[in-house]
């Protein structure tokens, strides 16, 4: 369980967070909408560790986490970038090795049997060798989601996952995500997307509604 206590966050003085609360539960997937400039993408930067919180209380399973200043924390909600954010000079496979080997120094042949097995999970085990410029968008995607799952994050963040897919594969990634639903996963999706988040049918809170500071969820 994932819960955010009391955030408040302001961007010199414009607030865009106040005494903000939102839990979400294991297994819960959790959509949030609203409009261009609501504070969406800096809430997923704020419980990713790329945004440091003002005060309030980030809690995973109970114990505070403080994923801007501990690096061992910022590991524990993986995100999905919107532009997808590969290393374009990096193949696949190492493109999703180079988090669990280099970030958390775990033993390279286990990591590469994992990353392999994510790899075939996801549709790409023949693309192991190819570079990102070689792939589809979509398949670039597929290859963000094995990266941030290659370090077993306890909860899984999208960041428009489909401003780059067209129908097709917005469909699939729709898919993928209840798939991973079905399998227990804590999903968190923040999109402007409505026909996409009506394919998942999560939980959705808004942002961003009746004022310009949010404050509840
Ligand atoms: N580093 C920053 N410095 C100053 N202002 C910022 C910074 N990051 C975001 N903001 C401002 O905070 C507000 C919320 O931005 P954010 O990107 O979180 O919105 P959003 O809901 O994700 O919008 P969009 O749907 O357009 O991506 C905006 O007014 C934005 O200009």
């Amino acid at each position: 369980m994932l819960e955010l206590k009391n955030i408040n966050k302001a961007f010199g003085n414009r607030v865009i967070y106040r005494n903000f609360n939102l839990t979400i539960q294991d297994g819960d997937t959790l959509g949030i909408v609203g409009p261009s400039g609501a504070g969406k993408t800096t809430l997923l930067r704020m419980i990713t560790g790329l945004e440091p919180i003002d005060s309030g209380e980030l809690l995973l399973n109970g114990t505070p986490i403080d994923p801007f200043r501990n690096r061992a924390d910022a590991g524990k909600v993986g995100v999905v970038f919107q532009d997808f954010q590969l290393f374009p000079h990096l193949d696949v496979l190492a493109n999703v090795l180079i988090g669990p080997v280099y970030a958390q120094h775990t033993d390279r042949a286990a990591a590469t049997q994992a990353a392999e097995k994510l790899l075939t999970q996801l549709g790409l085990a023949d693309h192991a060798r190819d570079y990102p410029y070689q792939l589809s968008g979509g398949q670039q995607q597929r290859v963000a989601i094995a990266r941030a799952l290659a370090l077993q994050p306890a909860v899984l963040a999208y960041d428009e996952p489909t401003s780059a897919l067209d129908p097709a594969m917005t469909a699939d990634v729709a898919q993928l995500i209840k798939g991973f639903a079905r399998q227990g996963m804590t999903q968190l999706i923040v999109t402007h997307d409505m026909p996409f988040i009506d394919q998942i049918q999560p939980r959705v809170i808004t942002v961003g509604r009746d004022d310009d500071a949010q404050v509840s969820a």
